[in-house]
């Protein structure tokens, strides 16, 4: 279990306003701060208000600054912003990859990031990288079995499937990495971006795919800088901005706002 991830708790009396709904994140005033070794001489007029000196050739960049919300269970949450304004950070601490440097992650398990990617092996074929990637994500190899021929269908790929996944296009990889990945019931997924890869028909039916998860007791979190797909996936949106949450609420309201600040 990751440190900064702390599940198992009763996060049921942590917000008042649940109105009955069942919470599975609460983030707690949460602050991640890097430190970078900057290397030689301190950079003049970079002038940054994310960067801080302090000493030497060690910057710190203060990626969230205070960030608190609670998510339910059966949201789909998009979470936008700008390049660097501290979404992947965000994700990464919600899954435990990144320690907090203050405030706190409460979650009711622990959360996914969508991506069997790292286990995946190019040599091999698309057959036997979805027994790793099934492996990857707990299952036996007799469920794998059982899942094999759906993972193969929603990735559309029967005709490659004993090839070499390094002889497949990107979308082909993308395609196989997501129907791996999604075919498990998450109860908390963190897609980052995935669905901007692969077609548009992918897309749709990727988008399909989490609502099915949501639909079944799951809270699913978007990030992505499309604004389409955020508006057809989610009920909720985060905005995060230079690391501060700047609004949250419902999708249309948080993103027209998001695209005013971009005129
Ligand atoms: N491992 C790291 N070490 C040092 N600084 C980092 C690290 N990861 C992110 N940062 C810094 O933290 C800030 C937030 O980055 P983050 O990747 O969370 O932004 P983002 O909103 O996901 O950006 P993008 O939309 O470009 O993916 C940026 O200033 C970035 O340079």
């Amino acid at each position: 279990m990751a440190e900064s991830t702390k599940t198992g708790v009763d996060l049921a009396n942590q917000d008042a306003s649940a109105n009955g709904r069942k919470p599975v994140v609460v983030v707690d005033d949460l602050h991640v701060k890097y430190r970078v070794y900057a290397g030689g001489k301190p950079v003049k007029g970079t002038g940054r208000s994310l960067l801080k000196r302090s000493g030497g050739g060690i910057r710190e960049v203060h990626a969230l600054k205070g960030v608190s919300f609670t998510a339910y269970e059966n949201e789909s949450i998009g979470v936008i912003g700008s390049n660097g304004s501290g979404k992947s950070t965000l994700m990464r601490t919600l899954v435990g990859l990144t320690p907090p440097s203050d405030g706190a992650v409460y979650a009711s398990s622990r959360p996914n990031l969508l991506g069997v990617g790292a286990a995946l092996i190019p040599d091999l074929s698309g057959e036997k990288n979805i027994q790793l990637g099934g492996l990857a994500l707990g299952f036996s190899k007799q469920e794998i079995n059982g899942l094999r021929d759906n993972i193969v269908q929603f990735a559309e790929l029967e005709e490659f499937i004993d090839l070499p996944m390094r002889t497949y296009s990107s979308g082909m990889q993308a395609r196989l990495k997501f129907a791996i990945a999604a075919s498990k019931q998450h109860e908390i997924l963190i897609v980052d971006e995935a669905l901007a890869v692969g077609d548009q028909r992918f897309r749709k039916r990727s988008e399909a795919r989490i609502r099915e998860i949501r639909e079944n007791a799951g809270t699913v979190f978007l990030v992505s800088h499309s604004m389409k797909s955020i508006l057809d996936t989610c009920s909720r949106v985060i905005w995060i901005n230079k690391g501060v949450l700047q609004m949250d609420g419902d999708p249309k309201e948080v993103v027209d706002a998001y695209q005013e600040t971009k005129k």
